[in-house]
This record gives C-alpha cells, sequence and structure tokens, in this order.
C-alpha cells in the first residue's frame, strides 16, 4: 500500500542476480553500457533499469491503483475485460488460470490501454472506473508517455545491434497505430503464512508483447533462467525498475533477444503479510504488424534464423490476432471443457508436457510457458496452439489407423485359414 513501511526481503532465499543498467549512462551512448544492456536481452531477457526517471508517475499510479482497488468488486466488475479476448479492462481475482489444471490466479488487476490513454478524453477502446478515468491526464497518460520513451530507446538500441535499417523497430510499434499496449496495476492480497508458497498467484508465462517495465516493492516475481530448471526471486531494488523482453520483440528478432519464463509466488517470509503492488507497462506492435522475424532486413536475424531450422519464425498472425487469442486462452471460463474434451486434453498436455521438456534438454532454451505462455517450441517449430491441433489431429487419426489395420488384417486372413487345411 502506497506510504506503508515494508519489511525488508529476505536474505535467505534464492534469487537471480540481474545487470543494473544505468538509464542516465545508456542514453549518453556510452558503449559498456549499450554492451551490458546487449549482454543481459540476449542472455536472460531481463535486466534492472535505475536512473529511469519515472519515480514520480510510478507513484501517481499507485495512487491511482489503491484508489481503484478500494471500490467495491460490484463497481469494479462492470469495467471487467471479458471473455472475448480483450485485455484492457479490470480483471478479477481468480478469472485467469494459472496452470493447466486450471488452478485460478490470485491477483487483481487492471489493464489501461495506451491508446485510450493517449486519446482522453475521447474513448478508443473502453471506459474505466471513475478513480482510473480522473486520473488518465495526471497519473496515467504521464506514465505511458514516460514508459514509451523508455522503450522506444531500448527499441532505437536493439535496432542497431540486430543491423536492422534505422527505425525498422520503432515502425512496428508506432506510438500512433493502435496497438495492445497498456499499463497495468496488480494488487495480491496478503497471503500470510500460506502453506503452499510454491503456488503461483500469476502463473508462469513469458511476456505478449515486446517490451516491459515493472515497477514492485515486494518480493514474489521469479524467472527461471536459461539452463535451470528451478524457479529463482529476483530481489526488488529500491528505485529500480525491472524490465524485460517479451515474444514479439524475440519473434522479430529471430530469438536472438531473449523472452524468458517468469511468474508470480506469494512474496517471501514475512513480506507475505503484506498487500503486493506492482505496476507495469507494456509496449507491444501495432495491431496490423505481423509477428515474423525481420529476415528480410538484417543478416544478423537470417541467420539466426537459420541456425534455428526447428523454429517457427513466422506465424502468420498480426499482433492482434495473436493478442487476443493469448488474452482469451488465459480466461478460465474460456477452458470449461465437457468431460470428454477435459481427458482429451489432458492426453495432449501430457504429450505437451513431454514435447517441452524435450525442447529444454534439446536446445537449452526456455520454453515459452506452455499452456498459458505465448511462444513457440524450440523443438517443434509450432505455437501452442499449432503443436496442441497437430497432437489433436495425431490423436483422430488413430480410430482410423486401427480400422485401417482391421481391413488388413482381414485381406490376408483367408490365406492363413485356407493354407492349413490344405
Ligand atoms: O507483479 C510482478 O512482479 C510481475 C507481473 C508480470 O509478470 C506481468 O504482469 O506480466
Ligand atoms: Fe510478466
Amino acid at each position: 500500500m502506497p506510504g506503508t513501511t515494508l519489511p525488508p526481503f529476505p536474505t535467505d532465499v534464492r534469487t537471480h542476480p540481474l545487470l543494473v543498467i544505468d538509464y542516465d549512462i545508456l542514453r549518453t551512448g556510452d558503449s559498456t553500457e549499450l554492451d551490458r544492456l546487449w549482454d543481459a536481452a540476449t542472455s536472460i531477457g531481463f535486466w534492472y533499469l535505475k536512473n529511469h526517471g519515472a519515480d514520480q508517475e510510478v507513484s501517481d499510479m499507485f495512487d491511482m491503483g489503491a484508489e481503484t482497488m478500494a471500490l467495491p468488486l460490484e463497481e469494479k466488475m462492470k469495467f471487467e475485460q471479458g471473455d472475448d479476448g480483450r485485455s484492457c479492462g479490470y480483471k478479477a481475482a481468480g478469472a485467469n488460470a494459472v496452470d493447466a489444471s486450471g488452478q485460478l490466479d490470485a491477483v487483481e488487476f487492471i489493464n489501461i490501454s495506451k491508446d485510450d490513454a493517449l486519446a482522453f478524453p475521447n474513448i478508443v477502446h473502453r471506459t474505466y472506473p471513475a478513480p482510473t478515468t480522473a486520473a488518465i491526464p495526471t497519473a496515467v497518460a504521464p506514465f505511458v508517455r514516460k514508459s514509451l520513451e523508455i522503450n522506444n530507446t531500448f527499441l532505437r538500441i536493439f535496432n542497431d545491434r540486430l543491423g536492422l535499417p534505422e527505425g525498422t523497430l520503432e515502425r512496428l510499434h508506432p506510438n500512433d497505430e493502435h496497438s495492445g499496449s497498456e499499463a497495468r496495476l496488480i494488487k495480491s492480497p496478503p497471503m500470510p503464512g500460506r502453506a503452499l508458497a510454491d503456488t503461483a498467484t500469476l502463473g508462469a508465462h513469458t511476456d505478449f508483447g515486446s517490451l516491459s517495465f515493472l515497477h514492485n516493492r515486494l518480493g514474489g516475481l521469479q524467472v527461471m533462467p536459461p539452463g535451470h530448471t528451478e524457479w529463482f526471486y529476483v530481489r526488488p531494488l529500491p528505485g529500480h525498475a525491472i524490465c524485460n523482453v517479451g515474444d514479439a520483440l524475440s519473434l522479430f528478432s529471430g530469438s536472438i533477444l531473449q523472452s524468458n519464463i517468469h511468474r508470480v509466488v506469494p512474496p517471501p517470509g514475512i513480506q507475505a503479510e503484506y498487500e503486493r503492488w506492482s505496476l507495469v507497462f507494456f509496449t507491444r506492435p501495432g495491431n496490423s504488424k505481423v509477428l515474423r522475424a525481420v529476415v528480410d532486413d538484417s543478416p544478423l536475424i537470417a541467420d539466426a534464423v537459420q541456425k534455428r531450422p526447428d523454429q517457427n519464425f513466422d506465424t502468420g498472425s498480426t499482433a492482434a490476432e495473436w493478442f487476443a487469442r493469448r488474452v482469451k486462452y488465459q480466461r478460465i471460463k474460456n477452458r470449461k471443457v465437457s468431460r470428454r474434451q477435459e481427458s482429451k486434453k489432458r492426453t495432449m498436455h501430457s504429450c505437451l508436457v513431454l514435447v517441452r521438456a524435450d525442447a529444454v534438454v534439446k536446445t537449452g532454451s526456455r520454453d515459452m510457458g506452455g499452456k498459458q505462455g505465448y511462444g513457440t517450441y524450440p523443438c517443434s517449430g509450432l505455437n501452442s496452439d499449432q503443436l496442441e491441433s497437430t497432437i489433436e489431429l495425431w490423436l483422430s487419426c488413430i480410430p482410423f489407423l486401427i480400422i485401417l489395420h482391421f481391413l488388413s488384417l482381414l485381406a490376408v486372413l483367408p490365406a492363413y485359414i485356407v493354407e492349413p487345411s490344405r
């Protein structure tokens, strides 16, 4: 809660260190800082950012969040995001699944579209609860503008390092095209003595978009770094944002930039007794942009793609279509399946788990979050939807194969029957 003194992050839990990038130094074009950012973005895809200059905007957003979340649930539900794949709006705790078994999430959040924030008082996508709307000109729009400025700086740097013609990545993320870019304010309830400290409150996932600019105060965020099979906490550092690469940018770059799997669990130790608040800005590609590696414009990306023939670098989907599918699938209501479908899904899930484990072992790379994730399975070159359809197709062929087998037996059987009687 804004203004509350929070207990320190415990020293006895497993954490993963991230590189600290200094935004002030980065903007001067300092080559050491640029190299360090490149190292972070191409290894784990996560880094801390200090001196980002967004402290006031972040603090105003947390105030807006506290007022919005204090509304009665009934009021917040009038602005629910719905089940049709739209992200902006309110999401109540328990509306999303955190894993394939259907375990529910424990966080509530409000997503505010960059398009609504920048067009205010015009409405592009939807309306928001009164305290959110009142804060759009004073808190939300300034936070969105600052976040875009920072993420666009990263895009320009990555553009240069990837050897792309000037402005390529920025043209895939135009500020003035409608997109899924949005600010998200998340609240998790206190979870004192929670027995299932290992149960995610926000399920394991990779971020759909291109870049995320995250601010949290309490622990709970965990990453599974490449080459590991265990979760590590990311220690929150005062005044430092946590930045990460998402699936779309990873795809554009032919997987040179890494989109890493992460999740949120209850804060460790005594911190679990406090409400957990976090704030993210997601930069996502323009709605009309097709999600595919930019091979024609960069020999570096073309080479990276060529070295990964197992991976599909052309989704054939626009950012709008891809994003809507991901959001929709997270909703628990869209996961309700009949008992027959349930067992079929379970079979498919087992297949997916095998394929995913195989992918990690074979390539040393992370999967993109499986059923909750948004990306491709490296060893199959398919995204989770495509992989699921392929497995479904194979499973549906089984009865046909059995009949074929039976018919071929019938064809050879007379010979067997006639033969012995001779
Ligand atoms: O709350 C956090 O620390 C992380 C949130 C997150 O990963 C997300 O909203 O995508
Ligand atoms: Fe995330």
